[in-house]
């Protein structure tokens, strides 16, 4: 008896959520305040770790800004400043189990005050073939995609538990709930670090006097920051599937955290292939890949990434 009982319970719960995504859609529920908040973002150098940096200051909130890149860094805190923001900057390489430690006890050190929102922002890709690509290129990608969260959360979690306060962002990729080809090291860190901010969602809901405790997993389709110049798809494809701009990325980003939406894909279109990849057979989703031209659309970006390495524009290792 008890069993229909939770049974029943669970399945109106299940529309419940079903029917108020729906409404959500339409009714956006009121954004939570971020001012005063202490945000610390990775890869806050460039691309979408810049905007994030820029788009929190606005809102209201001090920007803790790590990036491998002091320079970078240095001008994304510059920025902030100008907005009449306040910024803190550490060189930190996110791969490195100890620094990150190191780096987040100076933090608290420096600021007297626990990190209350962690955007893990930072990433990169190989850019190359699997059998063109050197190990090292692959462990690259596995340990700032996937690993370094590990480290940053352990680092983080411990105070935004202990005040039942924070929140906990990934900024993963479509590429991480769906595949495309010649991007095994890019892919495989991705669909790691979808699983492992799903598995840390749970976790935390499972556990009690923690629901303060907030994630959104971010999963956004081609940014035109420049990280995979020369991806595309078929034209005709590209006409309702364009490349984001980077702004619009963030701010869709931005609107799911604030409602606490614990995922969010950009655009939305791209729930579609995710729903694909579950339901249909493996070979209808290769001939919509092909159809779409979404097969070999990482070749011209690995003749993008091959000129950039010929030209001295990026290490090869
Ligand atoms: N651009 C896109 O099409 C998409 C990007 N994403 C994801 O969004 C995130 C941001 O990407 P995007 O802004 O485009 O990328 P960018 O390359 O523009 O920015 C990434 C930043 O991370 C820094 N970084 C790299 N490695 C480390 C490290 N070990 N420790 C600390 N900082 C590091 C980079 O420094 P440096 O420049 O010196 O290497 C850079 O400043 C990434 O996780 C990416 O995978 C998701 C979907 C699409
Ligand atoms: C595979 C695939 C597509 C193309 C996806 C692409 C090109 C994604 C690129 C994502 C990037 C670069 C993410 C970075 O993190 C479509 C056309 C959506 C639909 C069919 C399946």
């Amino acid at each position: 008896m008890l069993f229909l009982m939770d049974l029943l319970v669970m399945l109106l719960d299940v529309v419940y959520f079903i029917l108020r995504s729906c409404v959500r859609i339409v009714l956006r529920p009121r954004t939570k305040p971020v001012d005063g908040e202490l945000v610390l973002i990775t890869g806050s150098g460039g691309g979408l770790g810049r905007l994030f940096a820029l788009e929190f200051t606005r809102h209201g909130a001090e920007v803790v800004l790590w990036d491998i890149n002091t320079k970078t860094n240095e001008e994304t805190a510059k920025l902030v400043r100008e907005q009449g923001g306040k910024a803190h900057t550490y060189t930190v390489d996110v791969t490195n189990p100890e620094e990150v430690y190191r780096m987040a006890d100076q933090v608290r050190q420096d600021l007297g005050r626990d990190v209350s929102y962690l955007i893990n922002n930072a990433g990169v890709v190989a850019g190359e073939r699997l059998l063109d690509c050197a190990d090292n290129m692959v462990e690259r990608t596995l340990k700032t995609n996937c690993h370094a969260l590990f480290w940053t959360v352990k680092a983080f979690l411990p105070q935004m538990k202990a005040n039942n306060h924070g929140h906990i962002i990934t900024i993963a990729s479509v590429l991480g709930l769906f595949s495309t080809a010649c991007v095994e090291d890019y892919c495989a860190s991705k669909f790691a670090a979808v699983g492992f901010h799903e598995s840390l969602a749970h976790e935390l809901l499972t556990e009690e006097n923690v629901d303060g405790v907030k994630t959104t997993l971010v999963c956004p389709y081609i940014v035109d920051t420049g990280m995979f110049d020369g991806c595309k798809i078929r034209e005709e494809i590209e006409l309702i599937l364009a490349p984001l701009e980077p702004l619009y990325c963030v701010q869709q980003a931005m609107n799911a955290i604030l409602i606490d939406q614990p995922l969010v894909c950009i655009p939305r279109l791209t729930y579609l292939p995710f729903l694909a990849r579950a339901l249909l057979p493996w070979e209808s989703n290769v001939v919509t890949y092909r159809f779409m031209g979404s097969d070999k659309c990482m070749y011209p970006f690995i003749e993008t990434m091959r000129k950039r390495v010929a030209n001295g524009a990026v290490n090869a290792a």
